[in-house]
């Protein structure tokens, strides 16, 4: 691995952690809401397999969001272009739990990476997989090399019991007639894939095959052609960070996504896969710290999509 990114990431990691840090941890899932606000850490992966961590980078944290790209990944695949008659690819311009566009929109969420979208998501996993929940996980697994990937029962129970704006959503769009199956097993798988942990190691390396046009680069497997792939990374650049997508695309000029557990991965196509950690969040949901990083570490390597 090139010496200099290992010397920024480095540098940046010291830098940030000197500054104040500065947001939330959201109450809404009580579970999340425990974790210690200080965590950090940053993990960077190459289409190579070079691999360099700072501070928390090999800690488990609930991956919340981001396991909204992995299941459009998987249904993308399976379900191909049919898929966007039910769900569109239009930034959304409001928070990721936000009901207000869906009724105008007759019940079509503007993209997969907001909750509305990514229930719709879970549903059509729901209808073309046995069992859901171990497809996921088997998949997320092969991209990480890595079986110690689970779902946190506790977080996925604790989200379910206080599930009452995603409960809505999911009705809603029902009653349009583009939720399928029963609202609760929706909801269940939902919050089931929000509740997987990951570290930042297994995250960036797990993405490599959104840096490599949709193969994963240690064995070349296919798991999405690059077209796919391609408008997977387009969504992650005006979607992946809800209402704020545009200041992340502004800042750091990445395609990516974040969660509310404060992690965000980003992706330089054709490069790498960096991953971050940190818990408090900002106004908008993204993680504060997170962003920062992600922002000096654009600037100082000088190296982004555009
Ligand atoms: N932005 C997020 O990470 C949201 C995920 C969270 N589980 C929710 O549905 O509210």
């Amino acid at each position: 691995m090139n010496a200099d990114y290992q010397k920024v990431i480095s540098t940046v990691y010291a830098e940030i952690l000197t500054q104040e840090n500065i947001g939330k941890v959201p109450d809404y899932i009580p579970e999340i809401a425990c974790i210690e606000e200080n965590k950090f850490g940053v993990n960077y992966t190459d289409l190579n397999d070079n691999s360099f961590g700072c501070g928390d980078f090999q800690e488990k944290f609930s991956i919340q969001s981001i396991s909204k790209v992995f299941a459009l990944s998987y249904v993308y695949e399976e379900l191909g272009e049919k898929l966007w008659k039910r769900v569109d690819v239009e930034p959304s311009g409001n928070p990721f739990n936000s009901l207000l566009q869906l009724e105008a929109d007759h019940g079509i969420p503007r993209n997969p990476f907001i909750n509305a979208g990514a229930l719709v998501i879970c549903d059509i996993l729901l209808e073309i997989c046995d069992k859901p929940k171990e497809k996921m996980l088997e998949f997320i697994r092969n991209l990480a090399e890595d079986d110690e990937i689970f779902f946190n029962e506790k977080v996925a129970q604790s989200e379910m019991e206080n599930s009452f704006r995603n409960t809505a959503m999911c009705n809603f769009m029902k009653s349009f007639g583009n939720i399928h199956e029963r609202p609760t097993a929706v909801i269940d798988l939902y919050c089931h894939l929000c509740s997987i942990e990951m570290t930042c190691e297994q995250l960036s390396k797990s993405f490599l095959y959104l840096a490599n046009g949709g193969k994963k680069p240690s064995d070349n497997t296919s798991v999405l052609p690059f077209l796919k792939a391609k408008r997977i990374n387009a969504i992650l650049l005006t979607c992946g960070f809800y209402d704020e997508s545009g200041e992340f695309s502004f800042l750091v000029g990445l395609p990516g996504k974040s969660g509310v557990g404060g992690g965000i991965i980003a992706i330089l196509p054709q490069k790498y896969c960096i991953a971050v950690w940190s818990p408090k969040l900002n106004p908008k949901g993204n993680s504060y710290r997170g962003m920062k990083f992600l922002e000096k570490f654009t600037t100082l390597t000088g190296e982004t999509i555009f």
